[in-house]
């Protein structure tokens, strides 16, 4: 299922924060980037794409009217990661994965603590290499370890449509690419449409399928993500003069040598 959207158009009081904004279609089993500045709207999209921020204009994922749905309709097609981390609640990481599973509608009718839930929230937990953390307290958790369990709430829901922003952001630079890379498999076996907001424009250059680029509240690029981070997007959104050059191994690489106007 693609997910179509737009044009988009958000308002906070008389500001326009999204302006006629219309990424994709994003075809299922695809990873989407969001890139942009500080304020250029990112999570103000991503929010709208959950039903969260209330925008002018139509979102359909396959033949599923999303804007039209309500919010617990919605949630059966859709999974929302914040930016803000899990909250360090004295509950195990697994009984957690199991709460967002019956919020999402995603258990398929299993019980809630059933073994049958329990196996599912396991699996995502071992597929994203914290099973050892199951019986560990969320208030006993280091950032890090509760943004990766809050990946597992996400992706226990087994939702058609993934919105993650700034999933990195709590990660060391091993969980990052092995994250990534989990992404990937899961995004494609189970033909989600995962859309994530990142600042890292390498990793999104080397994991992300197609990006769309931010800039004041409009988007300034959308595509294959290698024709989105170019030079001259990267001066208009961000004001610097950067480069794309290839590692010895052949991966794409950023190198930012300024900023504009300087
Ligand atoms: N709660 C709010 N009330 C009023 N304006 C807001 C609020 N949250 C965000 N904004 C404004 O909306 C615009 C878009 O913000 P948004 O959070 O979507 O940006 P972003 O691209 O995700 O930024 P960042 O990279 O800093 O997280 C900005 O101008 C911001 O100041």
């Amino acid at each position: 299922m693609a997910l179509r959207a737009g044009p988009l158009t958000g308002r906070r009081g008389r500001r326009i924060v999204l302006d006629r904004v219309e990424p994709g279609p994003l075809a299922s089993g695809t990873i989407t980037a969001l890139l942009g500045a500080n304020g250029s709207g990112k999570s103000t999209l991503l929010r709208a794409l959950a039903g969260l921020f209330p925008v002018d204009g139509p979102v359909w994922l396959g033949p599923h009217d999303l804007a039209a749905m309500r919010a617990p309709e919605r949630a059966r097609y859709c999974a929302y990661m914040p930016q803000t981390l899990p909250p360090p609640i004295h509950m195990q990481a697994i009984e957690t994965v199991m709460v967002s599973m019956r919020a999402g509608g995603g258990s398929g009718g299993a019980r809630f603590g059933g073994d049958e839930a329990i196996g599912t929230a396991l699996g995502v937990l071992e597929r994203l290499g914290i099973a050892d953390l199951a019986l560990r307290f969320l208030d006993e958790l280091s950032g890090g370890q509760r943004q990766l369990v809050g990946l597992a709430q996400a992706l226990a829901r087994s939702p058609a449509l993934l919105l993650l922003d700034e999933p990195l952001s709590a990660l060391d630079l091993r969980h990052q690419f092995e994250v990534m890379a989990f992404l990937r498999r899961e995004t494609e076996t189970r033909g989600m449409v995962t859309v994530l907001v990142l600042h890292d424009l390498g990793m999104a250059l080397r994991r992300a399928d197609s990006a769309v680029m931010l800039h004041d509240g409009r988007m300034i690029g959308s595509g294959p993500v290698g024709d989105v981070v170019t030079p001259a997007v990267l001066a208009a959104a961000f004001g610097v003069k950067a480069r794309v050059e290839r590692s010895p191994e052949g991966d794409p690489m950023v190198l930012v040598d300024g900023v504009t106007g300087s």
